[in-house]
């Protein structure tokens, strides 16, 4: 089923000293069924607060998101793991019936062996890739991911990618993957560049013509 987007006006309160701002107004965006889609733009123009209206975690907006599906797998740009809970317990929490598939995730993200560590004790790029498991491991409908390579060394980052395209290729999520680096939305079918303020879509182009038409 298609997702519609619909921001008619989403405005973030003052904060900080900082007067209010309107973020959105008349943002809309579809997406196809198993589309894969980069959002691209500078920093602070609104990429993670469209992600957090796309999940249902801010409601504080005016306009309507149709056709959403679960389960939703959400990467955030901080690794958000429950810091009394261990690596391998963190993964669990998103296999309710299959618990033993944590190990597995584990091997996968690079990280076999580190199953009993907690969270504190793991470097960032390290907590990321248990969070970006994570998200995978619920089998999304719906995958958000937020800048999801940030943090991690070349080799690693292209085995996270490539970890994220076959999922993606097997599953066929709708998603919709935040990024600063064009190489990293490489499994992406299409992009859009958010500009301006507000913020609005200035681009939206195919980005593999023949994928897009699979
Ligand atoms: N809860 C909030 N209340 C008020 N302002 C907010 C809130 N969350 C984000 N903002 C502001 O909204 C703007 C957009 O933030 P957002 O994190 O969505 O940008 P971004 O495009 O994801 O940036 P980056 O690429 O740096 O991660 C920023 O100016 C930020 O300070």
């Amino acid at each position: 089923m298609t997702i519609r987007i619909m921001i008619d006006r989403k405005i973030h309160p003052a904060r900080g000293g900082a007067p209010p701002r309107v973020l959105f107004d008349n943002l809309t965006l579809e997406l196809a069924d198993g589309e894969v889609c980069a959002i691209v733009g500078p920093s602070g123009i609104g990429k993670s607060s469209l992600l957090q209206i796309v999940a249902g975690l801010d409601t504080d907006f005016e306009g309507s998101i149709t056709g959403l599906r679960q389960p939703v797998g959400y990467l955030f740009q901080t690794p958000r793991l429950l810091p009394w809970r261990t690596a391998r317990r963190n993964l669990e929490l998103a296999l309710p019936d299959q618990p033993a598939k944590a190990g597995d995730w584990l091997r996968q993200i690079g990280l076999a062996g580190s199953e009993d560590v907690y969270p504190h004790q793991l470097s960032l790029g390290m907590a990321r890739r248990v969070a970006l498991a994570r998200a995978l491991a619920v089998e999304p409908k719906l995958l958000l991911l937020d800048e999801p390579f940030a943090s991690l060394d070349d080799d690693t980052s292209r085995e996270m990618q490539d970890l994220v395209a076959s999922h993606v290729r097997r599953l066929r999520p709708t998603t919709l993957l935040v990024t600063h680096h064009w190489h990293e939305a490489a499994l992406a079918h299409r992009a859009i560049t958010l500009g301006g303020s507000p913020a609005r879509i200035v681009e939206d182009r195919p980005l593999h013509e023949a994928r897009a038409a699979e």
